[in-house]
This record gives C-alpha cells, structure tokens and sequence, in this order.
C-alpha cells in the first residue's frame, strides 16, 4: 500500500515519526513536504497530499497540522476528497467504514503521538463497509461538489 502523507511546520516532528513507523512496516510513504519547522501554508500541503490521492500514486493520504483542522479544511475543498480528522481510533475506524475516507487529518498539538499511531494503523487497515446507505450519503456529497 502506498500512502501519500503532507504536513505543515506545525506537525514536521509527527510526520517524520509515523512515516518512520509505516516504512519499517512495509508500507511505500509519498512525503508531500514540508521538511522543516520553517513557516509555510497548510493549504499548499494539502493540496500536494490529495493531487497524490487523486492521481491514485498513493491509495490514501494522511495530512498534518497544529491541530488538523487548517489541513482538512484545506483537503476537503478539493474535489473527490473525504478527509477525516480522527482524534481516536473510533473517529478513524467510523471515517473508513461509513465516510469512506481518503485522507486521515491528525493534529500535533492536539493529539499524542501514541495515539496517532494507534489512529494510523486504524485508518489504513479498516475498509469502507460498502453499506447502501453509506453510499447513498457520498453520492450526495458528490453531488454538492458540482
Ligand atoms: O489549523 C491550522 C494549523 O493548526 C496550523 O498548524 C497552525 O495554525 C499554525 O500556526 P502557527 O503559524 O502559529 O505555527
């Protein structure tokens, strides 16, 4: 599996720890930037992170930041993204199943770091559940996207 991950100064230490953590795991990281504390724009790493997803280079994306809220945002203003901002495994698993989410949102400042792993593994390992329902309701977030 190849995931495309992309962050702000905000969240460098966190991005560098968990694509450590997937690499020693096997999986192929895309790093989208940004390689430093240097100051930057949330949005233009999000938009590199979901080109990735998009472009199907990678087949989920994981985007960082203080708080994760400035980078979803960004992400879920592009079409065909689903980005979730997961606090705990339960937000993560729920994200995948019913959401079918393509990009994971954590925050550094908000969220330690254990968790964010846990929240990691949960992410890329849950499927979409494939309910009616559930496509029913991202159907009809496509439609707003038009
Ligand atoms: O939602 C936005 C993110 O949390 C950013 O990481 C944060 O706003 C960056 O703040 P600063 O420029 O003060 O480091």
């Amino acid at each position: 599996m190849k995931i495309a991950m992309a962050n702000d100064h905000g969240a460098y230490s966190y991005k560098l720890e968990i694509k450590k953590m997937l690499e020693q795991e096997g999986y192929t990281v895309i790093d989208c930037g940004t390689n430093s504390e240097e100051s930057v724009d949330y949005p233009d790493y999000a938009k590199a992170c979901a080109e990735k997803v998009l472009s199907k280079e990678a087949d989920l994306g994981i985007v960082l930041c203080g708080t994760g809220i400035g980078i979803s945002i960004a992400a879920n203003k592009i079409k065909g993204i689903r980005c979730g901002l997961c606090t705990n495994t339960t937000m993560a698993r729920l994200t995948r199943e019913h959401n079918d989410a393509n990009i994971l949102a954590l925050g550094q400042r908000t969220t330690g770091i254990e968790t964010c792993k846990d929240i990691v593994h949960t992410f890329i390992k849950t499927p979409f559940s494939n309910g009616e329902r559930h496509k029913q309701r991202i159907e009809k977030i496509s439609e707003l996207e038009k």
